[in-house]
């Protein structure tokens, strides 16, 4: 399995040539109006569509673009130059079949988090005559590794891609210029392509995606029985390991099954290593076993240290600056304002309530040889920094 990272950066600010115009978003919740919102802040011409009405004026009103009424007896608008299908998973090979058939001079991208599977529903559209034999190269599936647990266009944001991979799954036979756009279009919302075939794809997603959901509503689902009283006490490492598992039921069951061959030796794997731990545990005072257990968390922090850090640079570990706040308005930017006078790039940023208090923490990831600086500086003006 391979990815090639292209490494051409995007002017802020400016749209890439190739992008053709106008374009058509079919489907804008989270990913269809985040895009949207992009594309036009960048100065691109972009039309809307989505089968809700409500939707579709959200992700207006809210400046993904302008809608576009498309049916049966005709489309009002302008055809679109290039179709974006944000669609959920099952139904996006048939609006790429619906879009390569009704615009003829389109190219097509889809933004479904599998892949293998839409590309084989364009194909079936050959097969049973719907399309012609070369419409399919019109098409290009690709998959932007950016999302979120919530859902809808209310979550939307225009810089929901800024510095994640965009992967390009172009076939043997897809058209440059469809290949071109993809690039041009995640170049233009700050994403770096990838390029890969649609089978690395799924294998690799299944992975570092689809596992990890899996993971984290299986142990959000044990919380369900939890008492409250325990659930009070609940640090960090709860909310880091479950905020996926608040995503959207719909979208998962899509998902998951889309991609269910690659998902079950991953599955096979964690359950080895599940049984190994439950055995273990169920004797932790047997010979070998505190070994075990040890192997098993350093297994974990070989793998976790595999995960690369921004822009696909190697892992890094950023230095914390904790920065305690009064629980009232206007503290954090405040102490944002602080850190912006100093020259030191904010990496990372976190803020934490403790639970019955009326202070916060502000936590400051920051480059290990700037710590010191940014320590000095807070300090000096007056922040209990801990
Ligand atoms: N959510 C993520 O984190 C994420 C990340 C990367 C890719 N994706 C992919 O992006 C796509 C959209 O996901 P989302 O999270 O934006 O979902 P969403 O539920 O927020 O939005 C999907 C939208 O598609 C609309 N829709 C449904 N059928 C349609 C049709 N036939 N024509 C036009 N619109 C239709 C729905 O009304 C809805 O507004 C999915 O294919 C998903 O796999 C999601
Ligand atoms: O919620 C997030 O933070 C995500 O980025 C979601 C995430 C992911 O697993 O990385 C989930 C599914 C999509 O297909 C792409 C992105």
């Amino acid at each position: 399995m391979s990815a090639a990272a292209e490494t051409a950066a995007a002017v802020p600010g400016a749209l890439p040539a190739g992008i053709p115009q106008p374009v058509l978003v079919r489907g804008t919740g989270l990913l269809g109006a985040s895009i949207g919102i992009g594309l036009s802040a960048a100065g691109a011409d972009v039309l809307l569509h989505d089968l809700s009405p409500a939707a579709l004026a959200v992700a207006a009103d809210i400046g993904a673009g302008r809608p576009m009424r498309i049916d049966d007896g005709g489309d009002a608008g302008p055809a679109p130059a290039l179709v974006v299908v944000a669609a959920p998973p099952d139904v996006t090979a048939e609006v790429v079949v619906d879009s390569l058939r009704r615009w003829p001079g389109a190219l097509v991208l889809d933004i479904a988090s599998v892949k293998e599977a839409i590309a084989a529903g364009v194909r079936a559209a050959v097969d049973d005559g719907r399309l012609g034999p070369s419409d399919p190269d019109r098409h290009l599936g690709t998959h932007p590794m950016a999302g979120s647990e919530r859902s809808g266009p209310v979550a939307a944001r225009g810089t929901l891609f800024t510095q994640a991979p965009w992967v390009l799954c172009p076939t043997d036979t897809t058209l440059p210029a469809a290949v071109q756009a993809g690039r041009a279009l995640a170049l233009a919302l700050r994403a770096t392509p990838y390029r890969m075939d649609a089978r690395a794809h799924d294998e690799s997603v299944a992975m570092i995606s689809h596992l990890p959901q899996i993971a984290a509503s299986l142990v959000a689902a044990r919380l369900q029985d939890t008492p409250d009283q325990a659930l009070a006490l609940a640090g960090n490492g709860l909310r880091d390991t479950t905020r996926i598992a608040a995503s959207d039921p719909q979208l998962w069951v899509q998902i998951l099954s889309g991609n269910a061959e690659r998902i079950v030796p991953a599955l096979h794997g964690l359950r080895d290593d599940l049984d190994r731990l439950i055995r273990t545990l169920e004797a932790p005072g047997a010979p070998g076993s505190r070994l075990d257990m040890a192997r098993l968390i350093a297994e974990g922090n070989a793998g976790r240290a595999r995960v690369p850090g921004k822009h696909g640079a190697p892992p890094q570990a950023f230095a914390v600056v904790t920065v305690i706040v009064d629980d009232t308005p206007g503290q954090i930017a405040a102490v944002l304002d602080e850190v912006g006078r100093t020259d030191v790039n904010v990496e990372d940023l976190r803020l934490e309530h403790a639970s019955g208090h009326r202070a916060g923490m502000v936590e400051i990831s920051v480059l290990p040889g700037r710590r010191d600086e940014l320590v000095a500086a807070l300090s000096a003006a007056g922040w209990k920094v801990v």
